[in-house]
């Protein structure tokens, strides 16, 4: 199935996949090699901005279940996107790639605050956009973040960076025998209480028509391809064809 191109893109960048082969933390060559991935993109035209997860380093319902309270863990979890948003950063001006970080807690020694107009002007600058700190909120994910920072910089589409190469009729790492879909709409994923994005990141984005493209970024020059319409992927959008 050819999927249709789109030219201002948001990057939801998994941040378990930033550990590499490892279990917990950052590994300096897989951001390395995604950030090359990401400076290709720019480099074909691509308008680009960027939400990184924290799973590889804290989760806040993971944290809760450990005894935190939940929106301390929380706040550590959005901590987390910031330590990778940087290491984001850093591997992209390694590149030569000009980059802005924006953090939703603000915190003016690290990075700049999160400003809507700004970020929309670093974009019509050519900059990379990198959104850290999730939402600001606890209670909330990045996949969510993804979405609001989506519809404020009027993305055409979200590209959900992972370790799945799409979304499955039920979790592949769980039920071995789940099938892919190609496309689905958010009504189904909604309805059929699939979890590869949380709810109300998919309501959003079925209320604002942003369609999301969920792929594994594990796979070395995958971003490039499925930003061409190709590979395999899917389409999260309004109609099922
Ligand atoms: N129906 C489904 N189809 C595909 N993946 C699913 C499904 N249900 C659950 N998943 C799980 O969703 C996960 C991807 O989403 P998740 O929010 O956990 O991580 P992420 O957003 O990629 O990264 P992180 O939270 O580390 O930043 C996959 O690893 C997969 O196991
Ligand atoms: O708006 C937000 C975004 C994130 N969080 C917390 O951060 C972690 C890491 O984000 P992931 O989306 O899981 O990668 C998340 O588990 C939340 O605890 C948040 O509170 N608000």
């Amino acid at each position: 199935m050819t999927r249709p191109s789109f030219k201002r893109i948001l990057l939801k960048l998994s941040g378990e996949v930033l550990m590499g082969s490892g279990q917990f933390g950052i590994d300096p060559e897989t951001v390395d090699r995604v950030a090359g991935e990401i400076a290709a993109a720019k480099e074909a035209g691509f308008e680009l901005c960027v939400v990184v997860g924290g799973g590889n380093i804290f989760r806040g319902l993971a944290g809760a279940a450990k005894g935190f309270d939940r929106t301390s863990a929380d706040y550590m979890g959005m901590l987390a996107t910031v330590m990778n948003a940087l290491a984001v950063q850093n591997a992209l001006e390694k590149m030569g790639c000009d980059t802005r970080v924006q953090s939703a807690i603000p915190m003016a020694s690290v990075c700049e605050p999160y400003i809507r107009r700004k970020a929309v002007r670093h974009m019509e600058k050519g900059r990379i956009v990198i959104f850290a700190a999730g939402t600001g909120n606890p209670f909330f994910t990045t996949d969510t973040t993804a979405a609001l920072r989506a519809a404020e910089m009027n993305c055409d589409a979200i590209f959900k960076g992972t370790s799945v190469d799409g979304v499955y009729n039920a979790d592949p790492k769980k039920v071995p025998g789940a099938t892919r879909y190609d496309e689905i709409s958010f009504d189904r994923v909604l309805n059929d209480n699939l979890k590869v994005m949380d709810a109300s990141a998919i309501a959003l984005c079925r209320d604002n028509h942003i369609p999301i493209v969920v792929f594994n970024i594990r796979e070395t020059g995958n971003l490039a391809t499925v930003l061409a319409g190709q590979g395999v992927a899917t389409i999260v959008q309004n109609q099922e064809s």
